[in-house]
């Protein structure tokens, strides 16, 4: 045999050999020198995983495991198991970085797939639990629910003019109950009630936000109301993690006969299809072009100028802003007047602030800029019971870098806000309940630059930030500062004042606080009602 052709038999037989040892080799310097950059970040594994997370969803206690990650593995908290990723985003810092960062935050904003947006949002149509993947329509759609919002939401005398109208009719509510129930209060035979917190906020709201909604007031017999309230609490229920995760893996039992989930998918679609029926095809017959009323009005006028903006998307929208608008503030207002009985020193200060600057007449948003005590006490609320824990699932469209650790595509994205505002190193002594922390040393409130406020994110932030910030605050600030004007809040005398324990609240995509009965009193120096 030549040498040439004894080299070449040589070189075939070890060439499988060598390219082994060669693959071997650049595997451990990838291993070495780049994997190092893309280091999964810390997070606990092992057999439990995944028993840990669904006891804790069927619980209710996510967050609740969240916050003990996060004082154990620190800033971000990566859980890789069978069912999926997930990571949760445990500083201020992280979460700024990874939804607004230039580079990554068009891959950082998307929305898991959820049962909720496929059943109940016509398909996955809507703005809240959709993204430009599944909704084409998504960036056209969330600017015009944010300007529809906006309009109605903040500072706009119409929405002033209803909410004031709507308190006025809930104080002269109360006094008539204080006037036929009065009784005996430490002794004293005083005009003091009990009232069902829950139901008292809930009304009033659904029935300002049904005005907001169709620009009409509402006659007794209206349905718009209570269709508001009962949609509202369908979603809540489907959004809870338990249901909704046994839905999306198990989507055939909403049709399984007697089951919970069957009556409840039922339930939900027809509250959604009556309230559909009242707001929007009867919105659609009334509507006079040139002269929108509410915000079906704006909605329907601005699809005389936009083609792409067909019916299941104001649908959607009416949709989206019910369920996030009714649920989010009425667990807010409920929370506020609870801590109002449990801190009567709070309350007190809140009064005099009024008192000086309000006096006697209705308070109106203008008095916000006058009122940075109540405006603190509100953030302190929000703050303290943080009742959208872990805010709105995000997901990852590709694999991201941050702070040197690799998220890998399509992993469930946790804002653990619920951690973020106990962080001792984000405000001190958390779990005190203590509204001067929002102050300055003038007694102001703090400008969002400050870095305590740089720190506080209950609404996100970025591209899926909640469009109804302002909302939220403003008519959290007409009902407390009214409804304080007046009234004191106390402990009930026939029940028990429910404590501020974790587990007063309930288990949801936004926590639920349980039936909560207090009592009112009119407050004896009594300005005149407007
Ligand atoms: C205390 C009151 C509220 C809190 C704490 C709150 C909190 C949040 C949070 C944490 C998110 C998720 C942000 C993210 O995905 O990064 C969100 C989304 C949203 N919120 Fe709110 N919210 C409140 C009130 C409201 C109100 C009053 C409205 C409507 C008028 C509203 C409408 C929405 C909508 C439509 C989204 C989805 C936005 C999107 O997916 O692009 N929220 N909210």
């Amino acid at each position: 045999m030549a040498l040439t052709d004894q080299i070449g038999c040589l070189l075939g037989s070890a060439l499988p050999w060598l390219l082994a040892v060669t693959g071997v080799l650049l595997y451990l310097l990838h291993k070495i020198f780049v994997l190092p950059k893309k280091t999964v970040p810390p997070g606990p594994s092992g057999v439990r995983l995944l028993f840990d997370i669904l006891k804790a969803v069927k619980g209710g206690t996510l967050h609740l495991l969240g916050e003990k990650w996060a004082r154990q593995y620190g800033e971000i908290v990566m859980c890789r198991t069978i069912i999926g990723n997930f990571c949760f985003l445990n500083s201020a810092r992280l979460v700024r970085q990874v939804f607004t960062d230039k580079e990554i935050e068009l891959v950082t904003n998307d929305r898991p797939k959820t049962f909720t947006a496929t059943c109940v949002m016509y398909n996955s149509k809507d703005v809240s639990f959709s993204d430009t993947v599944t909704n084409p329509n998504w960036l056209k759609m969330r600017k015009l629910l944010h300007s529809t919002i906006k309009f109605y939401g903040s500072g706009v005398e119409k929405f002033e003019n209803v909410m004031q109208t709507e308190l006025c009719r809930l104080t002269k509510m109360l006094e008539t109950k204080l006037k036929t129930n009065g009784g005996m209060h430490h002794g004293q035979l005083e005009e003091y009630c009990e009232v069902e917190l829950e139901k008292m906020i809930s009304t009033s709201i659904q029935r300002a936000l049904a005005i907001l909604i169709t620009g009409e007031e509402q006659n007794p017999d209206s349905k718009v109301p209570q269709l508001i309230g009962d949609f509202s609490l369908c979603v809540q229920r489907v959004l809870s993690p338990t249901i909704e995760s046994v839905l999306l893996t198990l989507p055939f039992l909403r049709f399984f006969p007697g089951t919970y989930y069957k009556e409840l998918c039922e339930n939900t679609l027809k509250c959604r299809d009556m309230l559909i029926e009242e707001v929007v095809t009867k919105g659609k017959a009334k509507h006079v072009p040139g002269e929108p009323k509410g915000m079906i009005g704006s909605l329907l006028e601005a699809q005389m100028s936009n083609d792409w903006l067909k019916d299941d998307h104001i649908r959607t929208l009416i949709l989206n802003i019910i369920a996030a608008a009714f649920i989010t503030s009425n667990e807010l207002l409920k929370s506020i007047f609870l801590y109002m009985v449990h801190y009567p020193q709070v309350m007190k200060k809140i009064q005099q602030e009024i008192d000086s600057t309000v006096e006697h007449r209705a308070p109106s948003l203008d008095d916000r800029r006058s009122c940075p005590f109540t405006e603190a006490a509100i953030l302190e609320v929000i703050r303290i019971t943080s009742n959208v824990p872990l805010g709105v699932w995000h997901e990852t469209r590709e694999d991201i870098v941050t702070d040197g650790y690799c998220i890998p595509r399509g992993t469930v994205l946790f804002e653990n806000i619920w951690w973020m505002n106990r962080d001792p190193a984000a405000f001190e002594n958390p779990e005190v309940f203590r509204p001067e922390r929002f102050l300055d040393d003038e007694g102001q409130l703090l400008p969002p630059t400050h870095p305590t406020r740089w720190r506080f994110l209950p609404f996100g932030i970025g591209k899926r930030s909640c469009p109804g910030e302002s909302f939220a605050r403003s008519r959290a600030f007409l009902y407390v500062t009214t409804l304080l004007q007046q009234f004191e809040f106390l402990p009930p005398v026939n029940h028990d004042l429910l404590p501020l324990r974790l587990d007063s609240w309930a288990e949801g995509i936004v926590l639920e606080l349980k039936p909560c009965p207090v009592a009112i009193k009119r407050r004896s120096q009594q300005p005149e009602t407007s």
